[in-house]
């Protein structure tokens, strides 16, 4: 009996100790010149929005305590090279480091759409060579410009939905909130998508085990 109420307690010890472990995720933000990339990122750290932003790639670190948890953001804000319209610029150094990304496009400007557009399919095909499942969370920025408007909503979600991509439409310039949403899903799906492939691990891992139990050859 004693025994059992020790393992008990060293197993729920364990949980927590697996609860308050902390959780780090590399962000990447993606997007053509001027959609808010910036603007969005420091709305995240500061609350604020500043109104003008140094052209400078910046990768940030930002603690954060979310249900509890201990959760360490570092958030590459990258610079959108002039050559945009080549969906290549996208180094797989980026690519590898990035857990997940957020692609900013403002519904002002055809222009940065496309841009997304070609990036998510870039990013799509890159990923199934390099065996990544980093997710996807594609903004369509400054809502608050309704009268300026040239990409609607559902081409956004449109856009999200064949690529498999979260989607948002936010104003950095007038809430914090609708940020904060953005990086808070993106940090759901990139919990899920850790916890699917350590699934995956432990599956191989039976097939592996099972085989040698029954002494069969796999071929990798
Ligand atoms: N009205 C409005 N303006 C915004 C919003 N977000 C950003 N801006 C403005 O858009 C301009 C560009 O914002 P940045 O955050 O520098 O854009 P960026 O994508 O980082 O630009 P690069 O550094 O050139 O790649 C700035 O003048 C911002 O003040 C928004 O939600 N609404």
């Amino acid at each position: 009996m004693v025994v059992q109420v020790e393992s008990r307690i060293r197993y729920s010890n364990k949980r927590m100790e697996a609860n308050q472990t902390k959780v780090e995720a590399n962000i990447l933000l993606l997007g053509a010149e001027n959609v808010g990339k910036s603007a969005l990122t420091v709305r995240f750290l500061t609350r604020r929005f500043i109104g003008e932003y140094g052209s400078i790639d910046t990768i940030y670190s930002h603690h954060d305590k979310i249900d509890g948890r201990d959760i360490c953001f570092n958030i590459w804000d990258s610079l959108c090279p002039q050559n945009a319209e080549e969906p290549g610029h996208i180094s797989q150094r980026q690519l590898q480091w990035a857990d997940g990304l957020i692609l900013v496009y403002s519904i002002c400007d055809r222009a940065s759409f496309n841009v997304v557009r070609q990036q998510v399919q870039y990013i799509r095909q890159a990923q199934q060579k390099l065996s990544s499942s980093a997710p996807l969370i594609i903004v369509g920025n400054k809502r608050d410009l309704q009268h300026q408007r040239v990409v609607s909503s559902e081409e956004g979600r449109l856009l999200a939905l064949s690529a498999d991509c979260g989607f948002f439409e936010i104003s950095a310039a007038e809430a914090y909130h609708g940020v904060l949403m953005v990086f808070h899903e993106l940090l759901d799906l990139i919990r899920e998508a850790r916890t699917i492939k350590k699934g995956t691990a432990g599956f191989r891992g039976i097939v592996r085990s099972m085989s040698a139990v029954f002494g069969r050859k796999r071929t990798e």
